[in-house]
């Protein structure tokens, strides 16, 4: 195995992603090869309809991929039972169905299923982790409440804290951002990019805020007719992609400030 390969955290090779109809596929996206390294931030862009979810629903292994292969750290995703696997990648998703009845500690502590015993008896480590994962999200304050009670973009971090707390080299985040003001979108943002540089994990999240996607992330996964464009945001930029993303006629992207504008 070649050097490059063994620091790959995810690599998918020519995926194709979708759903299987009664008489046939349909094809979502296809021919996606990405390979995702270790302490990188990576953001997953495209207009509404484009795959991300999809895409991420099948890295994670909710749903079988069209064709096409999935490796996690090397291996590959039909290899890992469902203990490993959820020791290996956590993923937040939109819509997930959660027991509100829990408070949040309870919630953010079941991040720690994968590794405690039969009884979920949590160790000193574990109690530690949980701790810290409901700080570096600011929920600590709110440990207590039940998860009926909080607005949608605390419910957000919470659940950002169970991944945290689930303490896996890759995080799959959609739309993490989603129901959240500036300062929290802001902070969860400065947060994912302190999980990857700082603690060395790999973090692939989609997002509609685009702009700051291209400003932070050190790579960018572009879905866009069906197909999955994969670099540097510099390079997508130089290359016209992020330009082509949405119809020339309504919205308009400067490549100098890295703005989108609405054509008036
Ligand atoms: N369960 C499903 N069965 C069949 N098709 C589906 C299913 N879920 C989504 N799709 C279709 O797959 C395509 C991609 O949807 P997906 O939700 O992955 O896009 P997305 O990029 O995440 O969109 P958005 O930005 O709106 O969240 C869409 O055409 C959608 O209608």
């Amino acid at each position: 195995m070649s050097n490059e390969k063994q620091h790959s955290v995810l690599f998918t090779n020519r995926l194709s992603v979708g759903y299987s109809g009664s008489s046939s596929d349909v094809v979502v996206a296809s021919d996606i090869s990405i390979e995702l390294k270790k302490s990188q931030l990576v953001g997953l862009i495209g207009i509404n309809g484009s795959g991300k979810s999809t895409l991420l629903r099948t890295i994670a292994g909710l749903q079988e991929p069209l064709s096409g292969t999935i490796e996690i750290a090397g291996k590959s995703i039909t290899n890992y039972t469902p203990d490993i696997l959820a020791q290996s990648l956590s993923v937040v998703l939109t819509g997930q169905a959660i027991s509100k009845n829990l408070t949040v500690l309870e919630l953010v502590a079941l991040g720690r299923q994968p590794y405690t015993n039969w009884l979920g008896t949590l160790t000193d480590n574990d109690k530690s982790i949980i701790k810290y994962a409901l700080e570096a999200t600011e929920t600590l304050e709110f440990k207590d409440r039940k998860c009926y009670e909080l607005s949608d973009g605390q419910l957000q971090r919470v659940l950002i804290a169970r991944a945290l707390a689930q303490d896996t080299q890759l995080i799959l985040l959609d739309e993490p951002m989603t129901h959240l003001d500036l300062h929290h979108k802001a902070s969860i943002l400065q947060l994912l990019k302190s999980i990857a540089h700082e603690q060395g994990k790999t973090v692939l999240f989609s997002t509609h805020d685009i702009e700051y996607a291209l400003q932070l992330c050190d790579k960018v996964v572009v879905m866009q007719e069906g197909l999955a464009r994969f670099d540097t945001p510099q390079q997508l930029i130089e290359d016209g992609v992020i330009d082509g993303l949405f119809p020339s006629k309504t919205v308009l992207f400067d490549r100098e400030s890295i703005r989108f504008s609405i054509d008036k």
